[in-house]
């Protein structure tokens, strides 16, 4: 029976990555039978009912249609590796936290682990591609691990990152910009390219699908997420300008963005970037630099990252600040604490580290998230910010996960927007003001609402780098 497939795909690791992906390749490959494993038992359980272990429009509707015909989700790596002619490596890859390089390097302790256990089940030829975000030169460690067989099998190993970005992963995956595939310049590696190609070939024009030597590939990677990271720090740097001196970030963004050789999209400030990648693979970068000597490069790369911290902070600051330079006691209502709308993501997001700053000033949180539970919330703040909800007394009280907006700003002295969830732009302003304790301060680290109208209502609002109208005489 598996003999009627035309290509064997199996997927090492069922993550943000490697689950949307290879649901888009079932979905629009249906002679292609693929396989999602991972070590997790509890994630490819998810996998397999309809709550699914992440949260991405459009995702659901896919999978139900392909799982069990031509897309499946095990745990039987070994059998599911032997089976396949294609092996997806696409495990996280996150930041060391000890030993050479800790809190910069990427760690591909995953991958190496991944590249391992190929060599130890096959019984026959696979292609092999990175998916995962890897440092350049990573496909050199693979390769040597894969060669490592005795049995005289060929992995030819190719690089094929991801560029979609979560919360619209499914229209990323279905329209990417562009597919980037990489391989050795060699006779293997360019028939490995060409398998690749025909895979995405079936819905991906053939002009968008780049071919390229293995250490572009890897290393573009990073440069595009650095490239976009440093978009973001640099108009936030500028929001900081605006805000000193009355000049507004949107109209800044549209004059500048307007330029067709800046372009419009990522110049929209806020209260700091956050998700699992922007940092981890700047701070890749960072290390990269640095290991071959590049310390100016290293530096200007590094000043992305540092730019961010101080957005985040600033942000924290002004809540206090504004508040007659103590929140001690008073409720706050944190809005949205995902990285961004459309995903349940916590990783790195900004509002952890507004909130871990509130607690120090002995605040009052409430915090609402249509996506993020109470545990992830905590599991994230311990893993980043080394603050543990069960070994700090009291935490645990001050900080309570609301049910929904209305109850999280009931009696708050300042709500702050933090996600630009589109459910918070239709909130009932009124209700929420008459329940506030005053003055109402909203502190919109999103520019998500109507300040003007706000303002009317009664509620005190400051914004990231719009001008605030007490300060300036002349608006
Ligand atoms: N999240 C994103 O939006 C995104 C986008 C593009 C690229 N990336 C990159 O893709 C990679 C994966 O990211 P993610 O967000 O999907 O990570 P994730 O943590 O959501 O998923 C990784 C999965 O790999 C599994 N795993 C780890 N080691 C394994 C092994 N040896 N065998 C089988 N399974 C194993 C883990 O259990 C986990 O479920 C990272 O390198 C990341 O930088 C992520
Ligand atoms: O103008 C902007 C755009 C984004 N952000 C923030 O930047 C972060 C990252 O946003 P986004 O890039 O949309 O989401 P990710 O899912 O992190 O996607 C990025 O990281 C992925 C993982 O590597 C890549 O695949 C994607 O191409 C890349 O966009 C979020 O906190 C956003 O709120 C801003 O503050 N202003």
């Amino acid at each position: 029976m598996s003999d009627d497939w035309d290509l064997k795909i199996c997927c090492m690791g069922a993550g943000y990555v490697g689950g949307p992906t290879m649901a888009v390749i079932a979905k629009q490959c249906p002679k292609i039978r693929v396989c999602v494993v991972d070590l997790s038992q509890k994630q490819i359980d998810a996998w397999n009912t309809d709550e699914l272990p992440i949260y991405e429009p459009g995702l659901l509707e896919v999978v139900q249609v392909c799982r069990g015909k031509n897309l499946f989700f095990s745990t039987d790596i070994d059998a599911e590796i032997q089976k396949a002619d294609v092996v997806f490596i696409s495990v996280n890859t996150p930041t060391k936290t000890q030993g050479i390089g800790a809190g910069r390097a990427a760690n591909i302790k995953n991958c190496e682990l991944c590249a391992r256990k190929i060599v130890e089940v096959s019984t026959t030829n696979k292609i092999v591609v990175e998916k995962s975000t890897v440092p350049v030169r990573t496909a050199q460690a693979i390769t040597r691990v894969l060669k490592s067989n005795e049995k005289g099998l060929e992995f030819p190993v190719l690089s094929n990152p991801e560029f979609l970005a979560e919360g619209t992963a499914m229209a990323d995956l279905m329209n990417p910009d562009r597919v980037l595939i990489g391989g050795q310049q060699n006779e293997a590696g360019l028939k490995a390219a060409q398998t690749l190609v025909s895979v995405y070939a079936n819905w991906v024009p053939r002009e968008q699908i780049l071919t390229t030597n293995l250490w572009s590939s890897e290393l573009s990677k990073l440069v595009a997420n650095a490239f976009l990271a440093q978009r973001v720090s640099s108009i936030n740097s500028i929001s900081a300008l605006c805000e000193a001196t009355g000049a507004d970030v949107l109209e800044i963004s549209r004059a500048v963005g307007m330029d067709a050789r800046i372009g419009n999209r990522f110049l929209q400030p806020s209260v700091g970037f956050g998700g699992s990648c922007f940092q981890k693979d700047i701070l890749n970068l960072v290390y990269l630099c640095e290991t071959y000597g590049l310390d100016e490069c290293a530096t200007y790369w590094n000043q992305v990252i540092l730019m961010n911290d101080y957005q985040k902070k600033r942000f924290s600051e002004k809540i206090v600040a504004k508040m007659f330079n103590t929140v001690t006691g008073k409720k706050i209502a944190l809005m949205g604490y995902a990285f961004k709308k459309d995903t349940g993501d916590v990783r790195e997001t900004p509002s952890m580290f507004v909130l871990r700053d509130l607690i120090q000033e002995q605040a009052k949180i409430f915090v609402y998230d249509p996506q993020v539970s109470r545990e992830d919330m905590w599991s994230e703040m311990d893993y980043t910010c080394g603050v543990n909800h069960q070994n700090t007394p009291g935490l645990d009280d001050a900080v309570v996960t609301a049910t929904d907006p209305y109850q999280a700003c009931d009696g708050a002295h300042a709500m702050a927007i933090l996600t630009e969830w589109d459910e918070f732009k239709t909130l009932d302003f009124d209700r929420i003001y008459k329940s506030m304790a005053k003055p109402a301060f909203l502190f919109d680290g999103r520019n998500l609402l109507d300040h003007e109208k706000l303002r009317d209502m009664g509620f005190e609002v400051h914004a990231i780098g719009k001008p605030d109208p007490t300060a300036f005489t002349d608006l």
